[in-house]
C-alpha cells in the first residue's frame, strides 16, 4: 500500500485536521471574505517551507511585492535572505512593471490578462528555486472579470504547479454573505476547499474555519475556531464553533 505523503503547513494546530498535511501536489483552495486571515495563512504555509529547506514561490496579484515582504516581515517572517540564496521568489503579477520597486523584481508579469504569460513566468519561477509550496494570492483577480473563464485557467495553473511537483495553496476571496468557495469551475477543479470565516457572534467578531474536501486524505469535518497573533494563526483543534450561519445565508 503506498502512503500518501503529507506537507506540513506548520500553522499551529491546522495539520491535526488534515491528519498531518496537506497531500503532496495538492492545489487548496483557501477560501473566505475579506479579512478573514487567507493572506495570513498563506504565507506562514510559505514560511514554515523556508524554514525546513523546501523552496516556495508567492504569486502576488493583490499587493506590491514590497508591501508583502514588510507585512511577512511584522509576522518575523523575513524572506529575503531567502530570496537572495534562490529559495523563494515574488512573482510580481501587481505592478505590471510599473515603477521603480518594480523595476527590482525579478519575475514580474505585465499583462495580468494574459494567463500565457502568467503560467510561464510562474513556471520559470518554480523551476529556479525549485518550489515545493507555491501560493497564489489570489486567483479570483485573475477571472474577475471573465468568470467564464475561471475554470480553464484554474487546470492551467493546476498542470503546471502540480506537475512541477509543487503543494500550492490558492486564495479565493469570496463575498460576506456567499455560501460558496468561489464558483463551481474551481470548487470541483481544486483538491481541496479551506474555508476561513469571520462572524459577529454576540457583538463580537469570531474567526473560524472548516476543512470542506481534501482529496488523498481523510480529515476532520467540525467546524474549529482560529485566532490571529504576532506569531500568525493559531488553530484550536479541540474546539468546536457554532456560529447559525444558515440562518442568513440559505
Ligand atoms: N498582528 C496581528 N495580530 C492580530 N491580528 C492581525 C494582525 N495583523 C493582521 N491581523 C488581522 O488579519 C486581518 C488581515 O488578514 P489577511 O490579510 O490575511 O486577510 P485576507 O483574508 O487575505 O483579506 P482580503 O481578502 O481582504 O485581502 C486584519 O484585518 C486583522 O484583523
Amino acid at each position: 500500500m503506498s502512503v500518501i505523503e503529507k506537507v506540513k503547513t506548520g500553522i499551529p494546530g491546522f495539520d491535526e485536521l488534515l491528519y498531518g498535511g496537506i497531500p503532496k501536489r495538492n492545489i487548496v483552495l483557501l477560501s473566505g471574505g475579506p479579512g478573514t486571515g487567507k493572506t495570513i495563512f498563506s504565507q506562514q504555509y510559505l514560511f514554515y517551507g523556508l524554514q525546513n529547506n523546501e523552496p516556495g514561490v508567492l504569486v502576488a496579484l493583490e499587493e506590491h511585492p514590497v508591501q508583502i515582504r514588510r507585512n511577512m516581515a511584522s509576522f518575523g517572517w523575513d524572506v529575503r535572505k531567502y530570496e537572495e540564496s534562490g529559495q523563494f521568489a515574488i512573482v510580481d503579477a501587481f505592478t505590471g512593471g510599473i515603477g521603480e520597486a518594480a523595476k527590482r523584481e525579478r519575475y514580474v508579469v505585465t499583462s495580468v490578462d494574459d494567463v500565457g504569460e502568467l503560467v510561464d513566468v510562474v513556471k520559470a519561477a518554480i523551476r529556479d528555486v525549485k518550489a515545493e509550496r507555491a501560493v497564489i494570492d489570489s486567483v479570483s483577480t485573475l477571472y474577475m472579470t471573465k468568470p467564464a473563464m475561471a475554470r480553464s485557467i484554474l487546470m492551467q495553473l493546476k498542470r503546471v504547479l502540480s506537475g512541477l511537483g509543487a503543494t500550492s495553496i490558492f486564495v479565493s476571496q469570496v463575498s460576506v454573505t456567499e455560501r460558496g468557495f468561489g464558483g463551481p469551475g474551481v470548487e470541483h477543479a481544486a483538491d481541496g476547499i479551506v474555508r476561513l470565516d469571520l462572524d459577529e457572534v454576540n457583538g463580537e467578531l469570531v474567526r473560524s474555519l472548516i476543512v470542506w474536501k481534501m482529496r488523498g486524505t481523510k480529515h476532520d469535518m467540525k467546524r474549529r475556531p482560529f485566532e490571529i497573533t504576532d506569531k500568525g494563526i493559531v488553530v484550536y483543534p479541540d474546539k468546536v464553533i457554532r456560529i447559525g450561519r444558515e440562518y442568513y445565508q440559505g
